[in-house]
């Protein structure tokens, strides 16, 4: 059988960051010229390479200087007017999108789907219009050639752009331009298709969320139009991340050419395929090699399934579950892993080179080695095991809230007590140090006193500015997840093993690799030498069980819920050191809370289930007289509110200055009487807020939210802004709140 093979996308951050490197110089210094070389280069040694690895289709426009929802803007000319406004080059008017400019506020990041990758959402409003600039990709097809490749260009489909759009004007529904957006596809296809494209990839990740009957009469539109369409390439539809569900017949029914699963997520959609008659004549690109985690893939198993596979469809091409996109170029590079977890790994490089050797076993019908790794635990500790299965209902259980806040009293606190999220400014010198560290320039008790005088700059500026909690900034952490796997039994870190999180920004999501356990204190000496400085209470901080896994790479042949269990019977040992050192009020810090919510709602009920329960288990064993703080971001928070009310913190903080403090009323609705501090001061954009501002924000939140419940806080951590914004900002919000108090 003629198998052939292709991934869904690649990483375009660089195997050293280079893209990273070059797009910092660039916003320093406007080289352009140099920016656009270097980003040359990466396109062709990505091409390249998965040419040399035997790849048979490489997809193209998975470069981008910065996202990918923010190329599409570009490609259909819906550039916002305040952008356009600036009347800056195309270059610098897509960073200004970006990253702001001059007072003028960026598009919104948010999440894409369950990962960690941040997009930027397109702002519509019933004025749109689509005006097709389909340069970057046309470019990349001439320059893609001259190396001999030639590309399936990849972007995002109609249905998806549309419905991860925001409306900007009142009672205005995105999907309402669709005939509109539809024409400007039909342009697209027309003009690849004269560049001698033969396959182009639309990606609809949307289909594997709830969809109305109206979005599914939508998508059957849009493809029947695509499809019919006499001047084009061939279409394929992508969808990842999930299950299609009943857009699956939908998608299918309409003359499109070929259409790729995520055959990880569901293994379910191998039946299903074998039920849908119109496949016998359409390719089927089955995503069998997983491309958000990073285990080897046992081979043997998605052999057979290529081999079901093949009778019921057209035609059969081997990929990942979804773009390369979300794991690290290349595990080889990584020469201090312990042998026995390097070998279950397999980064974008492997995954490639699986996905090859899957299409030549099934083609030549050679024999594969199986690869399968199952039942080689390694750090496989009893011991935590059971202690899991010895865990009772009471260990998630505080005492009561009011019990609790007679308890709390004694911390001393005002109405609308101030504070801030963790994290102070990550100065460049903090971060040499750590470089330092690592290369041996400095030892390990001159990195130590670093911190030490760091923290204790931090604490005097607190101080200073009056807030009323204080924290010791987290210098020490190179992240808030690595800086924890670094210290647990179970996890492992990497040197190189960077994934873009959000523009240049990259993450190294560890590892959760066997049975978690935390051999020793992780942050106990930070927060009790901190305290030692002052006679205000400091905030231990400590990064949840549901963020450590969600923003690492985990383990997958037990339940999460069981994992989740692991980690935060860790945490809550390191809950009884803080406590037992004298540390008074604990964070526990959730962000991604909201992220790993599963995509479709019949399953959200378990999530919460097991993810506020895991919570509760970290923070169970906190005396009455602890306050326990939580801290959520990243989000919109109304598909989770009753889980943030279960949660039991004392005190939640919580992302709300751009919602302009709607989840006030969402808490307020469900009877939420326990500590809340909107973020009044957003942290993402480089603005210092105003004092005037920053009252208004108060005060609207007094509307909702007694003052004996309100904290006044920073949006998020302040780890990627500067002194010079920080410092004013947190003055103006400590003044802001001494005149509303005035007024109470
Ligand atoms: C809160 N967020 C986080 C997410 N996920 C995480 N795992 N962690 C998070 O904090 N997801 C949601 C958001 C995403 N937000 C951000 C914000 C900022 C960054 C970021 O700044 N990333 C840094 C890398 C951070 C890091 O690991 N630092 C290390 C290594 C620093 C480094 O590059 N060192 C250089 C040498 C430097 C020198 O000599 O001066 C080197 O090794 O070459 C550290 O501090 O030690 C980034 O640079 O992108 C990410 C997500
Ligand atoms: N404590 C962390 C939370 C970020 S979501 C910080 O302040 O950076
Ligand atoms: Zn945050």
């Amino acid at each position: 059988m003629n198998t052939t093979t292709t991934v869904l996308g690649y990483p375009r951050i660089g195997p050293r960051r280079e893209l990273k490197h070059a797009l910092e110089h660039y916003w320093a210094d406007g080289d352009a010229a140099q920016l656009e070389a270097e980003a040359r280069r990466l396109r062709a040694e990505t091409w390249l390479d998965l040419k040399a690895r035997g790849l048979d289709t490489i997809p193209g426009n998975t470069f981008s200087y910065y996202d990918q929802m923010l190329d599409q803007v570009h490609l259909l000319g819906v550039v916002p007017d305040r952008f356009r406004a600036l009347g800056l080059s195309d270059l610098d008017t897509y960073f200004a999108m970006a990253r702001g400019r001059d007072g003028v506020a960026p598009l919104e990041l948010t999440k894409w789907f369950d990962t960690n990758y941040h997009y930027l959402v397109p702002e519509l409003d019933r004025d749109t219009r689509f005006h097709l600039n389909p340069d970057k990709i046309l470019t990349e097809l001439t320059e893609a050639r001259e190396h001999g490749v030639d590309l399936r260009p990849v972007v995002i489909g109609p249905l998806t752009f549309l419905l991860l759009s925001k409306s900007t004007s009142p009672d205005f529904e995105p999907l309402s331009l669709l005939n509109h957006l539809v024409d400007a596809y039909a342009d697209l296809l027309a003009q690849l298709d004269a560049a001698g494209v033969d396959w182009v990839q639309l990606d609809e990740p949307a289909l594997v969320q709830d969809r109305t009957p109206a979005e599914l009469d939508a998508l059957r539109r849009t493809y029947d139009k695509l499809a019919t369409l006499t001047e084009r390439p061939r279409l394929l539809v992508a969808t990842y991340f999930g299950d299609p569900g009943p857009a699956l017949p939908v998608l299918v029914s309409t003359p499109i050419d070929g259409v790729a699963l995520d055959l990880v997520s569901a293994p379910g959609l191998v039946e299903q395929i074998a039920a849908l008659p119109s496949l016998q004549r359409k390719t089927v690109v089955a995503g069998v090699v997983d491309g958000r985690n990073v285990w080897r893939t046992a081979l043997g198993d998605a052999l057979s399934t290529c081999a079901t596979l093949s009778g019921s469809v057209g035609r059969l091409e081997i990929s990942t579950s979804c773009s390369l996109l979300h794991i690290p170029y290349d595990v080889e590079v990584e020469d201090e892993l312990d042998p026995r977890v390097r070998e279950r790994l397999a980064f974008a490089r492997q995954k490639v080179d699986e996905v090859v050797l899957l299409g030549r076993a099934l083609s030549e019908s050679i024999v594969v080695d199986a690869g399968n790794t199952a039942g080689r635990l390694i750090n496989d500790e009893q011991a935590v095991r059971d202690r899991v299965a010895a865990i009772q209902t009471g260990d998630r259980q505080r005492a009561p809230y009011d019990e609790r806040r007679t308890a709390q009293e004694s911390i001393g606190l005002p109405k609308l007590a101030t504070t801030t999220i963790g994290s102070f400014p990550q100065t460049v010198e903090i971060r040499r140090a750590r470089a330092d560290l690592r290369t041996g320039r400095i030892d390990q008790a001159t990195y130590d006193e670093r911190m030490r005088s760091e923290i204790a700059e931090v604490i005097a500026r607190q101080e200073d500015i009056g807030l009323d909690v204080l924290v010791h900034g987290e210098p020490e952490r190179n992240d808030m997840v690595q800086y924890f796997a670094e210290q647990l039994d179970g996890y492992a870190t990497t040197k190189l093993g960077w994934v873009q999180s959000y523009g240049s920004r990259c993450v190294r999501p560890p590892i959760l690799y066997g049975d978690v356990s935390r051999p020793n204190p992780m942050t106990v000496r930070w927060a009790s030498y901190a305290q030692s400085l002052t006679s205000k209470p400091v905030k231990g901080m400590l990064t949840g069980p549901v963020t450590m896994l969600a923003w690492s790479f985990v383990r997958d042949d037990q339940p999460l819920q069981v994992t989740a269990d692991q980690v935060a019977l860790a945490l809550r040992d390191e809950v009884a050191d803080l406590v037992a050192a004298g540390i008074r009020i604990i964070q526990v810090d959730e962000p991604a809370l909201r992220e790993l919510l599963p995509l479709r709602e019949a399953d959200r009920k378990a999530y919460l289930d097991w993810s506020v329960g895991a919570f509760r288990l970290a923070t169970g064993g906190a005396p009455a007289a602890v306050q326990v703080h939580t801290h959520l971001c990243y989000s919109e928070f109304g598909a989770v509110i009753a889980g943030i009310d279960g949660l039991d913190a004392d005190v939640t903080t919580i992302e709300a200055a751009r919602s302009r403090m709607e989840v006030l009323a969402d808490l307020a609705a469900v009877g939420f009487r326990r500590g809340v501090g909107p973020g009044v001061y957003d942290i993402h954009s480089p603005r210092v807020p105003g004092t005037e501002e920053l009252i208004a924000l108060i005060q609207a939140a007094l509307a909702s939210t007694p003052a004996d419940q309100l904290w006044i806080n920073p949006d998020c951590g302040l780890k990627t802004r500067t002194y010079a914004e920080v410092d004013p900002a947190l003055r103006n919000l400590t003044k802001a709140t001494q005149q509303v108090r005035t007024t109470l």
